[in-house]
């Protein structure tokens, strides 16, 4: 299976449970793992045929600062949901890590795979 590659998207938004991470911005880290049929754009050498990761790294980066967020499952899912609808990735792996929410480990995180049509 083809894919298209996002790794370690920074994204600084107000994530947390606590009281006191609803008043600070906190950096998560995405990763995805999109795919993506890309002999289409290989063969053609065409940039409509190709999944853009820049688009769909400022896309994300919008959705996900656009309002605070408690839980870092929720990202993953809003993420994944948003990749499937929006650019039609038929399966998509996404792993968000943030860093120093856990003082002894280096980050903490979790990663989800969804494909279109489960629910
Ligand atoms: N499974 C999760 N556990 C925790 C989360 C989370 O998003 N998912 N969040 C917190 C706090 O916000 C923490 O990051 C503060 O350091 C605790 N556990």
């Amino acid at each position: 299976m083809d894919k298209v590659l996002i790794r370690a998207l920074r994204i600084d938004t107000v994530i947390g449970v606590y009281d006191w991470e609803k008043a600070i911005q906190q950096s998560l880290f995405l990763d995805l793992d999109m795919a993506w049929d890309i002999k289409p754009a290989a063969a053609t050498d065409d940039y409509s045929h190709a999944l853009c990761y820049e688009t769909v790294s400022n896309r994300l980066t919008a959705l996900i600062t656009e309002k605070p967020i408690e839980l870092i499952e929720t990202v993953a899912e809003m993420a994944a949901r948003c990749v499937m609808d929006e650019f039609k990735v038929s399966w998509v792996r996404v792993k968000v890590m943030k860093p120093g929410a856990v003082k002894a480990a280096e980050a903490v995180g979790v990663e989800i795979e969804r494909r279109a049509g489960d629910c």
